[in-house]
């Protein structure tokens, strides 16, 4: 078997097709959508090498279309949880004892798989299941976790890289041990790359994987496992399991060889998750990795010296692409009083030519939130803001669940810098702007940092670098992704590292070595070349 030491290769970002009219791209896409609108497929769970059906079906559909059911999946129990955790742990010693180099093949293979033969597919499965537009779908689906895997595999290589200095007679050496135990990787509906991402990430650091995806996201789960399976990930490395989180977490949490979850949802359910394995602490074998990005409440704080066109597009852009439904989405706004009717016009007349319908449609830039339960609690705070005599709504309010879950991009003012809008995380396509006296620069700068429990992201917009440098620093724990003149959203692998603090996570930072750091156990490996013979000091000796 050849030996060496081997350079990966140099990951780059995946470049992002246009989809332009007529562009091959297009023509793949679509042809691939009605394929997959006209097919419903049945996935089951993968446990070991096996696909586990229960004939539990549970229906998977569309948003926009929500009486258009995509195919089912088979619903399991706690059973196959425990057949999964031993799937995992039998899978654990020959992946961990493979050389890093296959490790890194297998990876390297599925970001190719992504980026070339499986690309339409995997956006197809994005956009029909999670309702994403095509733009949305090619930087999320194809390119991002493309780029996940590339960047992964560099860096990883990057940490074992990392060895300690060693004194003439000795060598001192790291070696980075996948921790004892399997890893639970509980993953959100609203990216595909983030719900690949969690389980891949672990495995390539030689950990065996149990996976729940959301059950709004298993349709492309299941395109996600065809990827890892064609790549070469061997059975049981990555164990998919469907059913209800409580149900599956039961298991999970009480298993002694529990050794950390990778998880990315919103902020209530990772506290309770937190809470569940400090309680159960001494069932298990280590100490678990305890990795959780959760919601944001993310922020546009403006000063006067900005340019009031450049804000309104990054109202427009960060608030409403992907109906508002990223962790990044920008949900409250501070604008200067003297600014407000020129960004509010240009806001205005911005999303009086954007269009909201199906995905289908590629004139839509607007499509469905994911489900009945978020369209009923987005409506809800759309109705109480209504009523409301702290808020007008300037744009949007209209809702419609009659075919698919459609909430117009709404933008409300408010008086109150406290109410709830602004407070809340909404996860849906709605901001809240609160005018502020341009004069009162720092007191509008604490209010952003004090008004929510987050610390995901957030923008401040100026021209004047004095004030520019005031904010950033003002606001140094508001946001983990901090954003000069752009909008907060859109963060890219190898560029951008993402993740909060406070309320928003442990902020290990997704696509960087931070986060795969976390998923090794070092072991110091001292040798001593030619070892002592005799214990005592030199000082020990007779004074002469
Ligand atoms: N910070 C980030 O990087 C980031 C990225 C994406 C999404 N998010 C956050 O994710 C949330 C949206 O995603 P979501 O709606 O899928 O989140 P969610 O918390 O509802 O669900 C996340 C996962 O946890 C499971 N789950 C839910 N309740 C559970 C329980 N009691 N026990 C065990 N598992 C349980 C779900 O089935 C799903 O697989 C938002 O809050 C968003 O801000 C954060
Ligand atoms: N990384 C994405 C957000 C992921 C959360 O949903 C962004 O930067 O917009």
């Amino acid at each position: 078997m050849p030996k060496g030491v081997y350079n990966v290769p140099v990951a780059k970002n995946e470049p992002v097709l246009s989809y332009a009219p007529g562009s091959p791209e297009r023509i793949r896409l679509q042809d691939t959508l009605a394929e997959m609108r006209a097919t419903q497929v049945e996935v089951p769970m993968y446990i070991g090498g096996d696909e586990v059906t229960t004939g539990n079906l549970k229906p998977m559909v569309c948003p926009h279309d929500h009486q258009h059911i995509l195919g089912h999946f088979h619903e399991g129990d706690a059973s196959h949880v425990e057949d999964a955790i031993n799937a995992a742990l039998g899978a654990k010693r020959m992946w961990e004892d493979l050389a890093w180099e296959h490790r890194a093949a297998i990876f390297l293979k599925a970001a190719d798989l992504i980026a070339g033969p499986y690309r339409a597919k995997i956006n197809a499965a994005t956009m029909l299941a999670q309702s994403k537009n095509a733009f949305q779908a090619e930087i999320d689906a194809a390119c991002e976790f493309a780029d996940f895997l590339r960047f992964n595999v560099q860096y990883m290589v990057d940490i074992y890289k990392q060895q300690p200095e060693s004194a003439p007679g000795i060598w001192n050496k790291v070696e980075q041990r996948p921790l004892e135990g399997f890893i639970f990787a509980l993953t959100p509906f609203n990216f595909t790359a983030i719900a690949g991402n969690l389980p891949a990430s672990c495995a390539m650091m030689g950990n065996t994987i149990v996976w729940k995806a959301s059950n709004t996201q298993i349709y492309s789960a299941k395109v996600l496992m065809d990827v890892f399976k064609e790549a070469g990930v061997p059975d049981g490395v990555i164990n998919l399991v469907h059913g209800s989180g409580p149900v599956i977490g039961d298991v999970v949490f009480n298993h002694p060889d529990f050794a950390g979850i990778h998880f990315t949802g919103s902020t209530g359910v990772f506290q309770h998750i937190w809470k569940t394995i400090g309680e159960n602490i001494q069932k298990y074998k280590s100490y678990p990795r305890v990795v959780g990005e959760t919601g944001g409440k993310d922020f546009i704080a403006v000063h006067e010296s900005a340019n009031p066109i450049q804000v309104a597009t990054a109202i427009t852009r960060g608030a409403f692409e992907y109906q508002g439904q990223k962790c990044s989405a920008a949900s409250r706004a501070y604008i200067p009083k003297s600014m407000w009717s020129e960004v509010e016009a240009k806001v205005k007349e911005d999303l009086a030519s954007i269009k909201m319908g199906p995905v289908e449609d590629f004139t839509n830039f607007v499509n469905a939130v994911i489900d009945e339960r978020s369209f009923d609690k987005i409506a809800g705070y759309i109705d109480r803001a209504k009523a409301s005599d702290k808020c007008t709504i300037i744009a949007g309010g209209n809702y419609d669940k009659s075919v698919g879950y459609f909430v117009e991009p709404t933008v409300i003012l408010t008086e109150d810098p406290m109410y709830e809008t602004m407070q809340e995380e909404i996860f849906g396509p709605v901001i809240t702007i609160y005018t502020y006296e341009g004069s009162r620069y720092e007191e509008m700068l604490e209010l952003v940092d004090s008004t929510s429990p987050y610390a995901l992201t957030g923008a401040i917009f100026s021209q004047d670098r004095y004030a520019l440098e005031f904010g950033v620093r003002k606001l140094r724990n508001a946001a983990g992704n901090f954003y000069i003149n752009d909008k907060p959203t859109g963060a890219v692998v190898g560029q951008q590292p993402f993740g909060g603090a406070r309320a928003s996570g442990t902020n290990d930072k997704a696509g960087s070595a931070l986060n795969l750091q976390r998923w090794v156990s070092p072991r110091l490996i001292k040798e001593t070349f030619v070892s002592p013979t005799d214990y005592r000091y030199p000082f020990l000796g007779e004074d002469k």
